[in-house]
């Protein structure tokens, strides 16, 4: 007998489970009534590449599905590393492109000048979202919460939705979710691919260091859904 063997991409299959939890999640909450919508939060970065092409044909009313993200650079969304341009070209189609996006920019040149605008805005939607989605950098930082953001202490602390951020160690300046924000969910993933940050991940599960050192701690003392491929 011949056998077949096939191997399968583990980021590729984490990526796949993720997705699923993900429809079936927006599925429940968008049953709960005819009327009700469903806002899902994601993150740019690499790591989601794989799960929104796994997530944008699933079958579900995508008409009612705000998508916004946990963050996002200042940069026009025709930038290269602009999450909007990143979420409208790798989620946004098939099924999904039925669906509403809320990008976190606005004309204004700075930050600084546009986040009311865009706090307001993000306020305005569904909340609390069926599921928010993190990634993680190396640093321990997650949405735009860096351990040496100008404003990170804000960030942690505002009742507002939105907060300007700027830190030495990334080139652009960028707007984040707030912690209080980025709390306002039903359901919390962290999505991480790599020992790197499997190592990273140890060391803030290890309860040492501050959340100002590591920023991802903030959300290690609440239920979160981890997935991670090596
Ligand atoms: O837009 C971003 O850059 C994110 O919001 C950021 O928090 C990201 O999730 C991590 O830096 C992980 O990035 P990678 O997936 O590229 O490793």
């Amino acid at each position: 007998m011949n056998a077949t063997v096939t191997e399968q991409d583990p980021r590729v299959q984490t990526a796949h489970s993720l997705a699923e939890y993900l429809a079936a999640a927006l599925r429940a909450d968008l049953d709960v009534d005819p009327s009700a919508r469903a806002l899902l939060v994601v993150s740019g970065g690499s790591t989601p590449k794989p799960l929104f092409a796994a997530l944008r044909d699933k079958p579900l009313d995508w008409s009612r599905v705000d998508i916004t993200l946990a963050d996002e650079r200042w940069v026009s969304e025709d930038a290269d590393d602009s999450n909007a341009r990143f979420v409208r070209e790798h989620l946004l189609s098939g099924a999904a492109s039925a669906a509403t996006f809320h990008p976190l920019t606005n004309a204004e040149a700075e930050p600084e000048d546009g986040c009311a605008e865009v706090s307001a805005r993000i306020a305005a939607l569904p909340w609390p979202a069926s599921a928010l989605i993190l990634g993680m950098g190396s640093d321990g930082h997650t949405a735009s919460l860096f351990p040496d953001g100008d404003r990170l202490q804000e960030a942690l602390t505002s009742a507002d939705c939105c907060v300007p951020m700027r830190a030495p160690s990334v080139p652009q300046a960028r707007i984040t979710l707030s912690l209080e924000r980025l709390r306002q969910t039903r359901r919390t993933v962290l999505h991480l691919t790599g020992t790197d940050k499997q190592a990273v991940l140890s060391r803030a599960l290890s309860d040492v260091e501050a959340v100002s050192e590591l920023p991802i701690r903030a959300f290690l003392s609440a239920p979160l859904a981890l997935y991670w491929a090596p």
